[in-house]
Parts: C-alpha cells; sequence; structure tokens
C-alpha cells in the first residue's frame, strides 16, 4: 500500500465541526481514483490534506513509496504534486517557461533566485509538453492559450516535479466536453502507463464511469463510499449523492 491514512480529523479555524474525517484509507500506487460529492464535502480538504498543505490535523498520513533503496514512510507533500482549480499559470510566461517553474525544487537555492535550469531541466520539460500535446506551442504565452491547452501546460508542470503522486482539484472545470474527456485520458494515462497514483475531484459522473476503477465518494467531510464503479452504480450512490 503506499497511501495511508488513519484517524485523520480536519477542522479549519473559527468553525464549528470537521471539514474532514477519515477513520481508514489505503490508496495503492499506481491506482487512479475518482473523489465525488457535492461542493463543500470536503474535497478539496482531502486534496490539500495529502499534498501537505494542511498541517494542522490530527491522526496521520503516511507514504510508502515502492523503491527499495528508500522503503520509509515520508511525508506525504514530498511525493506529491497538485494541480488547482484553475491552472494558475503565469500569462506572461510562455509554455516552456511555465512548465520549467515546476523543476525549481530539483535546483540549488542560488539558481532558483535567478531561475536557472540546466540543460538536464529543459529535456525533461520538452518531454512533459510533448506528452501533454503541447509541443507545436512550447514557445507561446499562456495567455494566448485556451483553457484546454492551459490546462495541459499545468499538467505538464505536474508531470516535471516527477513525484509519484499528482493530485488534481477539479482539472476540467471550466472546460468543454472534448478538452474534458483529453485531459481526463491524460491522467488515465499517467496512471496506467506510467504506475503514479493519480487522485482527481471531479462532478462529472460521465467520465468518473468512463474511465475511474476507483471511487472516494465524500458527504459531509466522511467517506460513504469507496468502490469500484459498477458496486458503486449498482448500490444506487450515484443518485444519493447527485440525485
Ligand atoms: N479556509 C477555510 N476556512 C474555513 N472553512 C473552510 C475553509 N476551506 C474550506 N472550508 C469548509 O470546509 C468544508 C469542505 O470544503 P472543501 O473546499 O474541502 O469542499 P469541496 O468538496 O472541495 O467543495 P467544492 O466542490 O465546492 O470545491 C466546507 O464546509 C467549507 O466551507
Amino acid at each position: 500500500m503506499d497511501i495511508k491514512v488513519s484517524g485523520l480529523k480536519v477542522k479549519y479555524p473559527r468553525t464549528s465541526g470537521y471539514a474532514l474525517e477519515i477513520d481508514s484509507l489505503e490508496i495503492q500506487q499506481g491506482t487512479f481514483l475518482a473523489v465525488i460529492g457535492e461542493s463543500g464535502s470536503g474535497k478539496t480538504t482531502f486534496l490539500k490534506a495529502l499534498s501537505g498543505q494542511i498541517k494542522c490535523y490530527t491522526g496521520s498520513i503516511d507514504i510508502k513509496i515502492k523503491d527499495e533503496m528508500n522503503n520509509r514512510d515520508l511525508s506525504a507533500s514530498k511525493h506529491s504534486s497538485l494541480i488547482y482549480q484553475g491552472d494558475a499559470l503565469c500569462d506572461t510566461f510562455n509554455v516552456l517557461e511555465n512548465v520549467l517553474i515546476g523543476r525549481l525544487n530539483h535546483q540549488s537555492l542560488i539558481r532558483k533566485i535567478f531561475m536557472r535550469y540546466s540543460n538536464h531541466d529543459i529535456d525533461v520539460a520538452l518531454e512533459a509538453i510533448r506528452k501533454v500535446g503541447m509541443e507545436k506551442y512550447v514557445f507561446r504565452k499562456a495567455s494566448e492559450l485556451s483553457g484546454g491547452q492551459r490546462q495541459r501546460v499545468s499538467i505538464a508542470r505536474a508531470i516535471v516535479q516527477e513525484k509519484p503522486i499528482l493530485l488534481a482539484d477539479e482539472p476540467i472545470a471550466s472546460l468543454d466536453p472534448i478538452n474534458a474527456d483529453r485531459i481526463i485520458q491524460l491522467l488515465s494515462d499517467l496512471a496506467h502507463c506510467e504506475n503514479m497514483t493519480v487522485i482527481v475531484n471531479l462532478h462529472q459522473m460521465n467520465l468518473v464511469n468512463k474511465y475511474f476503477n476507483n471511487i472516494l465518494g465524500l458527504k459531509n467531510g466522511k467517506i460513504q463510499c469507496c468502490s469500484k464503479y459498477g458496486d458503486f452504480n449498482q448500490a444506487g450512490m450515484v443518485e444519493k449523492f447527485y440525485g
């Protein structure tokens, strides 16, 4: 097992109840997991907790990397990259420059300050840009890209971080159905072909049905259901969440 969550409770300041309460959850490496649930059910909080952005919680989030050299539990944040709602690209940077930002953590402090990248970083970035099908737009400014293209660039930026876990918070929220399908297909390929653990918050049940084997349903911050789509559908859970 790769991600193990136990007794996790997250409470935001000045709120009365817990935004997220997970007794026990295990997610294996290479899992392609959809997190569903109505607005306010705790999906973003879940991804933020996994990415290490929420420091104030009780319980534990452990990650065990299947790396024989490094077989120890480490903090989730060191191993995950997060794609936010909205793409958070820098409009004045071109595609390559935006993707290279994902390599900053691989740099020495002095290179970070001056945003200097090695030839290797540039090769890694170009390869990621190719993977997401944006090779024709390497030098185009982010401000001149469509919503779907921007989202592809943000996925490339997550890929170059070379972390085994990719977390995507509603990555297709602003996209048309064709581009939305392409993005979920791309994330699915990362899980199935590259053995990345990819966890995606989304509301589009047609895409959940088409691409995902594993579904986590949240309601009021608690897991209502964690199963394969077939079981999930049969149990009438879709209606329970989105009826
Ligand atoms: N910074 C915050 N401070 C206080 N309460 C918060 C904060 N962020 C989220 N919450 C509350 O925590 C609960 C879960 O919010 P969260 O953003 O995780 O839901 P969500 O399922 O991602 O919603 P959506 O689908 O609308 O993005 C909600 O009740 C929300 O109001």
